[in-house]
Order: structure tokens, then sequence, then C-alpha cells
């Protein structure tokens, strides 16, 4: 998580820079390319997470749905969700934690804080995402790939919800520019005021670099090859689309979210 310091006069605490945060969400590329290569292993398994086989007849989830609410209910009883920066799927009720947990400091707008585009998420995953740079067909390892998916949600989700961090360090830089828009509960004006173009650019060929060097074949003997005969686990082109297409725009939804809720 980006270094959060307190301020004791305000109760809250400064978050410290854009540059802190931008450089979590880069080191974040990294866990969602991983991510994407090893789901990339199965096959799409679309009975998985389309279709309700629960034997216990009072559950009509699919098993990954299944899947991911049980591990969320461990996760939220070792505290995962105590961290600001973990948003539930599933979980309304979020059960305590039965260890001692770890005091983060406040450093989201507590009106705000609870913007949870997780089912947006989800839908936009399975229905759009994942047909994308997995093969198509069933191999009937489903808790293989449920578990794939759990690691690919909760990296994507962890991203596109760091909007709310990236947009309480904006409104801190500059609240005289945000809080007429905010007052006049004007998205657009919001989304034009956090918007920076070179920067989601950077990002994008970044992110298509990345997924080259992580999802090149190695080879011990270095041929002399053709470049463009290279094959990668994950198509680069499809993972700096799937940022443009996809993962900025949700983070920048998250971070309007927020901004809306900033002076509640
Ligand atoms: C996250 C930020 O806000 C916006 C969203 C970006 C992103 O999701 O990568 C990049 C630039 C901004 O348009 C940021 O400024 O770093």
């Amino acid at each position: 998580m980006a270094r959060v310091e307190s301020d004791s006069s305000s109760g809250c605490s400064n978050v410290l820079s854009l540059d802190s945060i931008r450089e979590s969400l880069i080191r974040q590329e990294d866990t969602i390319i991983f991510s994407l290569i090893e789901r990339a292993k199965f096959s799409l398994n679309s009975p998985a997470f389309e279709e309700s086989r629960c034997l216990d007849s009072g559950n009509s989830s699919s098993l990954t749905e299944f899947f991911v609410r049980e591990i969320e209910t461990i996760q939220a009883k070792v505290g995962r969700y105590e961290n600001p920066e973990e948003n539930p799927f599933f979980l309304k009720n979020i059960p305590h934690s039965v260890f001692p947990t770890h005091k983060y400091p406040p450093a989201l707008h507590p009106k705000a804080l609870s913007v949870n585009i997780n089912k947006r998420i989800w839908d936009v995953y399975f229905k759009e995402l994942l047909p994308l740079f997995v093969k198509p067909g069933d191999d009937g390892n489903y808790p293989s790939t449920a578990a794939s998916d759990l690691a690919c949600l909760q990296a994507l989700s962890r991203r596109i919800h760091y909007g709310k961090f990236v947009a309480e360090v904006k409104f801190r830089d500059d609240p005289q520019d945000y809080e007429p828009a905010i007052r006049a509960q004007d998205r657009e004006a919001l989304m034009k005021l956090l918007t920076f173009e070179k920067v989601e650019e950077m990002v994008k060929k970044r992110v298509q670099k990345k997924a080259e060097t992580f999802g090149q074949e190695v080879k011990c003997i270095t041929d002399s090859g053709d470049e463009s005969k290279k094959k990668y686990k994950v198509d680069p082109l499809l993972v700096s689309r799937i940022y443009g297409e996809w993962l900025i725009p949700l983070t920048k939804l998250v971070e309007v979210e927020y901004l809306l809720r900033r002076l509640d």
C-alpha cells in the first residue's frame, strides 16, 4: 500500500502523494499480468461460472461463485477487509476477524470509502475479458480455473478500487478545483479534472512491454529468429487494450464515484 502518514489534528491521515500511489499502481500491473498469464493456462471452462450445478439444493451458485463466497468469508476472518484496499465481491455483512487486526491509518473520507463496483467488475471479467485471453473449450478443471479466476478478480478489483486513493490525493492537492464540481455533482467536470491522458498512454505502453517480458517463451539457446514470430502467453497488445478499454475507465469511474461523496 502507498505509505500513509497520520495527521492527528484532523483525525484523518495524509496519503503521501500521487507519485507513491502511482508507484503502487505500477507494481500492481505485475500482479495483474501474472494472474492473466496463469489463467490463460486453462480453457474458458464456462460451466464453472455459468451453470449452477451445486448438489446442495438450497444453493443456486455456480462453482466459481460458491468458491469466491467461501474464500471471502475465510479471508474476512483473518482480517482481509480491514485493509481499505480490499473490497469483497459478495460479503454484505463482513465477518469479524478472529485474530487481532492491523490498524490501518484512516486515509479515505469515511462517507466515500464504501464505493464498491465489484458487481460490475465480475460481469465485465466473465462476459467481456475472459473470452479474449483464454482459449475456448472445457477441460473440466473447474477448481483450478476458479482459483485462477479469483486471483484475477482480486487483482483487478484492487487496482480499480485504488481509484479511491487516487481521487483522495487529487482532491487534497486541489480542493479549490474539485469542490465546485462536487457541489454541482457534475460527473463530466470531475472526469475532466482527474484525467491525465499522458499518464494513461504511458500505462498502456508499459503494460504491453511487461506482458512481452513476462509472457515470452524463455529458451536456453537464443535463436536469431524473426521477432514477429515470437509467441507470448497472453497477447501483449491485448493486455494494453484491457487496460485502455476497461481497467483505466473503471478506475476513473471509481474516482468519480468517490469524489461525488467527498463532501458528504
Ligand atoms: C490513476 C490516475 O487517474 C487517471 C487514471 C489512470 C489509470 O487508471 O491508470 C491514469 C491517469 C488518469 O487519467 C492517475 O492519475 O494516476
